[in-house]
């Protein structure tokens, strides 16, 4: 079970890294980093663990955040209501955007990363809608289109591949600017 200490933090040079493509069949390794990545999504979201286990919660988290420079990322995007299914669960590899919407797209309470302790204020620009096209862990190859929360979560996630973080999108000079190609996302 990975624990706070098991993430790395921004300034691990593995974070500023182009991470390698993952081969199939997964190798043992690659299938248990997968399932662990996912778990550490579950226990987080869960509030009396996360309590238990003082762990941040996520939505995402990407290999290079537990040291492993591979194009893997796990996602579990909770539904709406509290017994909903989740919007997405899942780990997906290699993942490409193929095409995306001219319209921008940002969280309007900016975004949080689990490698990032200090949060760092303001919009984080990126594409409203995505089509993704990735592998599953079975090694099919998946495409999804994607809008709103969704999108800016595989976005980030994807980022993390290329060793892009959140805050490399927030506008210096004026974090909060506003303009009107861009969708202020609840
Ligand atoms: C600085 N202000 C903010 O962070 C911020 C502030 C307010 C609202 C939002 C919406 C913000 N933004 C933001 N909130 C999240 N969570 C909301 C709470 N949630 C969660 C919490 C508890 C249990 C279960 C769950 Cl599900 C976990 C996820 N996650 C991300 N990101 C950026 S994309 C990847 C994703 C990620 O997993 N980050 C660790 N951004
Ligand atoms: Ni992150």
């Amino acid at each position: 079970m990975y624990l706070m200490k098991d993430i790395t933090r921004d300034g691990n040079p593995v974070l500023r890294q182009e991470a390698s493509k993952v081969t199939f069949p997964l190798s043992a390794e690659n299938e248990k980093l997968a399932a662990d990545m996912m778990e550490y999504l579950v226990i987080s979201q869960d509030e009396t663990l996360n309590e238990k286990y003082k762990l941040r919660p996520g939505v995402g988290l990407a290999a290079p955040q537990v040291g492993h420079s591979k194009q893997m990322t796990a996602i579990l995007i909770p539904g709406e209501y509290e017994d909903d299914e989740p919007l997405f669960k899942g780990v997906i590899c290699n993942p490409v955007i193929i095409s995306h919407s001219v319209q921008n797209g940002a969280l309007e309470m900016g975004e949080g990363c689990l490698s990032v302790d200090e949060d760092v204020p303001g919009f984080v620009i990126r594409h409203e809608r995505i089509t993704v096209r990735f592998q599953n862990l079975a090694g099919e190859t998946v495409k999804i289109r994607l809008k709103d929360y969704p999108a800016i979560v595989f976005q980030h996630e994807i980022d993390h591949l290329h060793g892009i973080l959140y805050y490399d999108h927030i506008n210096k000079l004026d974090p909060w600017a506003e303009d009107e190609d861009t969708k202020y996302i609840k």
